[in-house]
């Protein structure tokens, strides 16, 4: 397998690729979008940190790719919806450049509170200018931090150190995480009237592009400091040049921008403007920290495995992928045998999860019971990645319930499918935590391992049918493993599951079905 990494991701970092004998690690130059159209189609991944674009037509020409990974945070230069599209994982290593971002935010603050990079470079001139640099304190000031997740929280702990009031504005955290780390949430109206400083860490978004615009910049204190050490196109640059050219902002600092590089802007000829060249995670320690994290990502990924950081599939934490694990092979399964199951096309999927499993996130297992149910039905290839997108594309409504009460199981998945001809039923089960049984089919009760070839014939409960399909059988001599019939009430309908060595050729199903008495007849191989 052939990893393609790209824009200078720490090569000892990859000490986790390079320990596999079948991985070769090719470390790419860098290329435009075209030569890397050229090239993409022989690897089995990629390793990218911001500057390669890895684009729909990037995506479009992979032909082996399984894993894109990130290694950072932001995936803004990755099109997700090409790759989850095309089923490919996209990885990133969120926690390995926290303190470096955050330090970098805190050397920006402190270089925009003393003036350090002007006073250095007029010095550097051999200009002794004490005067020009009166500086202002951190102390006893307000910083605004947008976005309280890893890097504003470490940021806001940071800052607490200088005895700054922090407040923060970030829709999605729990008021208990800001009480915790003692931060005031305010509205985005009033950080912006509130803060002498004003820090951003979050995504680049729709909801977030130009939220620093001039309506915003209208809003804040004058003498205002801002810091983007997050993503470019957060800030409007012009509207910023317009306010610190009018006095208002007294001193910006940006490590990102809108396009990069980004060596003309006339932000750059401002002295109280302060850039780095997007330098937020570069550290000896995290670049090592991101390269092996994603490298270990991309190991995983490769071999078919679980991956921990991925961001275009249901996450799960180790503590949950320990608790669900044995389930995602039985959900597949169930889905692998509906699929045999079915007739007509696909309107809505019910899966029903009780007992025990119902405490736990179960939306990976819905995934792959998807995956399981979609996959040999449809042409492309669905995976764990797309299989949702896949359902939602194709109009499939998927609706997931828990419910504690286990019935008469620890644990029991039920899932109905229902097409514009019926509805089918199958219920799964794992026998003392690792034993998977299909335990229901259609209501009738049963007791089925889940491998194997098996005849699945729904009937009528009366004397002969049994022998009949076990002759048909015969004749085309293929062993019978085993045989289950259940039924709800004697003389009334019955299914039977007739395990056999090898799949019966459709002539013999043919046969089956007009036997009289019986109703169905599907093959199910699992
Ligand atoms: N300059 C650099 O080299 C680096 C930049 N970054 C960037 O820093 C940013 C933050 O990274 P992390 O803290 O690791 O991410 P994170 O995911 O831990 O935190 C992001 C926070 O933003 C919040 N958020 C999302 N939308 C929001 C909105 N509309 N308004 C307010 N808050 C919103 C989220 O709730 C979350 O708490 C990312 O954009 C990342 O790409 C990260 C590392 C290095
Ligand atoms: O991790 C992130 O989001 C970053 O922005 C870091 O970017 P880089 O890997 O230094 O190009």
């Amino acid at each position: 397998m052939k990893v393609l990494v790209m824009d200078g991701v720490s090569e000892q970092g990859l000490a986790p690729l390079r320990q596999h004998t079948d991985i070769e690690v090719v470390i790419g130059e860098k290329m435009t979008e075209d030569q890397l159209v050229e090239v993409i189609g022989e690897y089995d991944a990629m390793i990218v940190r911001s500057a390669t674009k890895v684009t729909p037509r990037v995506v479009e020409a992979a032909k082996k790719l399984k894993v894109i990974g990130r290694a950072g945070v932001g995936v803004d230069n990755i099109d997700r919806n090409a790759a989850t599209n095309k089923g490919i994982v996209v990885v990133n290593a969120p926690d390995g450049n926290t303190i470096a971002a955050a330090e970098h935010t805190m050397a920006m603050m402190l270089g925009l509170a003393r003036k350090v990079p002007a006073a250095c470079g007029k010095l550097k001139n051999g200009i002794w200018d004490k005067k020009a640099f009166l500086g202002v304190e951190l102390r006893g000031k307000t910083l605004g931090v947008i976005g309280l997740g890893r890097i504003g929280t470490a940021v806001a702990k940071r800052a607490q150190a200088m005895e700054m009031n922090i407040v923060a504005y970030d829709p999605y955290i729990s008021e208990d995480h800001a009480r915790k780390m003692a931060v005031e949430i305010v509205t985005l109206q009033e950080l912006f009237k509130r803060a002498d400083f004003i820090t951003i860490h979050m995504p680049k978004t729709k909801e977030t592009y130009h939220m620093i615009n001039e309506e915003a910049l209208e809003l804040m204190k004058d003498g205002v400091r801002i810091i983007n050490c997050a993503r470019g196109g957060i800030v409007d640059e012009e509207a910023l040049y317009k306010f610190m050219e009018a006095g208002k902002v007294a001193g910006a600092a940006l490590d990102v921008f809108e396009t990069e590089p980004c060596t003309d802007n006339p932000l750059l000829k401002l002295d109280n403007f302060i850039a780095t060249p997007h330098l937020g995670a570069s550290t000896q320690e995290a670049q090592i920290n991101v390269a092996v994290d994603v490298a270990e990502e991309i190991v995983a990924a490769l071999r078919g495995d679980l991956v921990k950081n991925a961001v275009n599939m249901p996450s799960m934490s180790p503590k949950l992928l320990a608790k669900i694990r044995p389930f995602l092979d039985l959900a597949e399964k169930l889905g692998t045998f509906q699929a045999q199951m079915l007739d007509g096309r696909i309107e809505k999927v019910e899966v029903v999860y009780s007992g025990e499993l119902a405490k736990y996130d179960v939306n990976p297992v819905t995934t792959i019971l998807l995956k399981g149910l979609l996959d040999p039905i449809l042409q492309e290839n669905v995976n764990f990645v797309n299989a949702t997108l896949v359902a939602r594309n194709r109009g499939i409504s998927v609706v997931q319930t828990t419910k504690e009460n286990g019935e008469d199981y620890h644990n029991l998945i039920t899932v109905y499918i229902y097409t514009d001809k019926g509805r089918r039923m199958l219920s799964g089960t794992l026998f003392q935590g690792n034993d998977p049984r299909i335990v229901n089919i259609d209501g009738f009760r049963i007791n089925a391992a889940t491998q194997g070839h098996m005849l699945v014939v729904p009937h009528i409960d009366k004397p002969g049918i049994v022998g009949k399909v076990g002759t048909v059988v015969g004749d085309m001599a293929i062993n019978i493993a085993g045989m289950q019939v259940g039924r709800i009430e004697l003389g009334g309908k019955a299914i039977m599951v007739m395990m056999v060595d090898n799949t019966l050729p459709t002539n013999a199903l043919e046969q089956l079905a007009t036997i009289d008495g019986i109703l169905e007849v599907k093959m199910v191989s699992l």
